[in-house]
């Protein structure tokens, strides 16, 4: 039986209105056409450069999305299409975010108040204090104020703070800058564990190498929409398992595979191409890349791209 997804998002899209010099607006389309899911059991990573709209997807379904910003398309909850009050009410419950920045813990409340919620019983607190062991924070640290916390202290805490929330979907946006390798190994195995007792896990990671070590799935963002989703095991077999030219260029790029660097530049929202946004640098173009290109099924994956066979 095919299991059901504990997230869908369907054909998202989010734009910014924007003031420009003088009188002008315009919109900032910084999402286009996503679509993504994610079942219980599975951790699917979110890979891909600077301002590929990582962050935002995380945002826009946890309703974190700022008011200049408008959301088309549906997210949806074990099969149900979440309105902005229903994220409210899932967030920090049955979903939960482990922001991208430590400035998201509040600076007046003491770490133990921020971790366990309000009202905490004993197990949630037993909980927290096996977490905080696993993750070398030592007691002290409970009694501690956010600015009293190193940067992977900090790291440390809101990772602790989405694991023992008890959510059945946690997106964790670059959860390890700043940990050390040990700590940041630690992390991913408690999101592992997470995955294994049947929670869906979304993690957010510029590091492909990191994301197909420990995912079961990859999703690779360009420019704001998927132009890959695959098993992570293609990613370890290499190019000729892979689909997209950019995926396969993030594969070169990697130290152990040479350091080779793809020429140009991740288009910027306000001036994306026609068509296939990667196409500017891509050595397939052809006249019909500057049609609307949809994600297909090639090999047992999905991709953007006309040209993959
Ligand atoms: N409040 C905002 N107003 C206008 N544009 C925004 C806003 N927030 C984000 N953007 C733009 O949306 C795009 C996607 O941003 P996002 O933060 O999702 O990227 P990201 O993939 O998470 O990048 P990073 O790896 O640097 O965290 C970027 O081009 C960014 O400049
Ligand atoms: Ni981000």
């Amino acid at each position: 039986m095919e299991k059901e997804p504990i997230l869908t998002v369907k054909d998202l899209s989010v734009s910014f209105h924007m003031y420009d010099t003088g009188l002008e607006q315009y919109d900032l389309k910084v999402i286009s056409n996503l679509n993504l899911d994610v079942c219980p059991g599975e951790i699917v990573a979110i890979a891909g450069s600077s301002g590929s709209g990582k962050s935002l997807l995380a945002h826009a379904v946890m309703g974190l999305l700022p008011g200049n910003a408008a959301m088309s398309g549906e997210i949806s909850y074990r099969g149900r299409v979440l309105s902005q009050k229903d994220k409210e009410k899932l967030r920090g419950k049955e979903m939960a975010l482990v922001p991208q920045s430590v400035a998201y813990l509040d600076p007046l409340m003491k770490v133990e108040a921020q971790v366990r919620g309000s009202k905490p019983d004993r197990e949630r607190i037993a909980a927290q204090r096996e977490i905080f062991k696993r993750f070398h924070l030592d007691e002290k640290t409970e009694k501690l104020y956010p600015f009293q916390l190193s940067g992977g202290m900090a790291r440390r805490v809101l990772v602790s703070t989405a694991v023992i929330s008890g959510a059945e979907l946690i997106i964790a946006d670059e959860p390890t800058p700043g940990l050390d390798l040990e700590m940041a190994l630690e992390a991913l195995k408690v999101f592992r564990e997470l995955a294994d007792e049947g929670k869906a896990v979304v993690l957010i990671t510029h590091d492909i190498d990191l994301a197909f070590h420990i995912a079961d799935r990859i999703a690779v963002f360009y420019a704001g929409t998927t132009v890959e989703i695959t098993e992570a095991e293609d990613f370890r077999k290499g190019p000729e398992a892979l689909r997209h030219p950019y995926s396969k260029a993030l594969w070169e790029a990697l130290p152990q595979n040479g350091f080779k660097p793809i020429a140009g530049f991740q288009p910027y929202a306000k001036y994306l191409p026609e068509g296939c946004l990667f196409s500017p640098r891509c050595p397939y173009k052809t006249k019909e890349c500057e049609q609307e290109i949809p994600m297909r099924e090639v090999r047992g994956g999905y991709v953007r791209c006309i040209h993959a066979d």
